[in-house]
């Protein structure tokens, strides 16, 4: 559904992409991850035909992204509405752009408003939503025509739990009927949920590729314990319950509590850093 090879995007002497490279195929949901200026959004910009690359190639169902438009649905990273318009208004002035005529359209309406819970505020203009509410009100516009191929930048940014499990859904659902998914973000856990396959991004170009469990299977995680007495111990390992045994045998003193975490994104890019260097 999504190529994209060797793209390469420079603005002014920063290089926003050096040869980024990524495919998508219809059902599949793309985690793509990486620090902050890593390309992430430029390539966004790029595949929803706002910008263009100076060298490379992008097709969005074997074609350009400015003639696939009703092909892509978009949540860019910035909110991108109308604040004097209403949410309901966006959805049929978006909807009826791609074609979609009465009887669809009120079907699209009203399934999204459902499911992403707009209805309190459908009637509202953007301007006077919270910040929360204009990021449901921006994922309702990229999905209300049914696009092949999602782009979703951000898109539970300051986002309450509620908010974040209705939206993780109902990408899911378009998932399983055959929409291909490209999702960024900086929280490991909702690409769990997702499902994701994970594609990682360091300046300009992704640099690992594959599921969670191929890349982050053998990094550490951290086994932490607190004692009462409120001295702390940590230690990083792949193995967490062999290392917390050897940290509780022996150990008289009253323990406050134990934490383990999995290996987490930071942990991917520190061990990539390694290998990339
Ligand atoms: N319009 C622009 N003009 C100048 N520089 C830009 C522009 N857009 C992006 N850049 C630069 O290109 C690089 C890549 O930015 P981009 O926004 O694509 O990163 P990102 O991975 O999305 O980061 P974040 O996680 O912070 O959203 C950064 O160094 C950024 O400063």
């Amino acid at each position: 559904m999504l190529e994209a090879t060797e793209l390469t995007k420079q603005y002014g002497d920063v290089h926003a992409l050096a040869g980024f490279s990524l495919t998508v195929e219809a059902g599949e949901i793309v985690g793509l991850v990486g620090h902050n200026g890593a390309g992430k959004s430029t390539f966004v910009e790029i595949v929803s035909g706002l910008i263009r690359p100076d060298s490379g190639r992008v097709t969005v169902a074997g074609k350009d992204p400015a003639q696939a438009r009703s092909a892509i649905g978009t949540s860019p990273q910035h909110i991108a509405l109308y604040r004097p318009v209403t949410v309901r208004e966006h959805l049929k002035l978006y909807g009826g752009l791609a074609g979609l005529r009465r009887a669809a359209l009120q079907r699209e309406i009203d399934e999204l408003v459902g499911a992403l819970r707009l209805s309190e505020f459908c009637d509202r203009p953007v301007g006077l939503l919270s910040g929360g509410q204009q990021r449901r009100a921006q994922a309702a516009v990229a999905l209300i025509h049914r696009p092949g191929l999602l782009l979703m930048d951000e898109p539970t940014a300051g986002a309450d739990p509620e908010t974040r499990q209705a939206l993780l859904d109902v990408i899911k659902q378009r998932a399983r009927e055959g929409t291909a998914v490209v999702y960024t973000t900086h929280y490991l856990p909702e690409l769990a949920e997702l499902e994701a396959t994970l594609a990682v991004a360091r300046a300009g170009r992704v640099i690992a590729r594959g599921t969670s469990a191929e890349l982050l299977d053998g990094l550490p995680g951290e086994v932490r314990v607190t004692f009462q007495d409120e001295e702390e111990v940590s230690i990083s390992t792949t193995e967490p319950s062999t290392a917390l045994v050897g940290l509780l045998s022996g150990n008289e003193r009253p323990v406050a509590s134990v934490d383990v975490r999995k290996p987490s994104l930071d942990d991917l890019y520190r061990s990539l850093a390694v290998a990339h260097v």
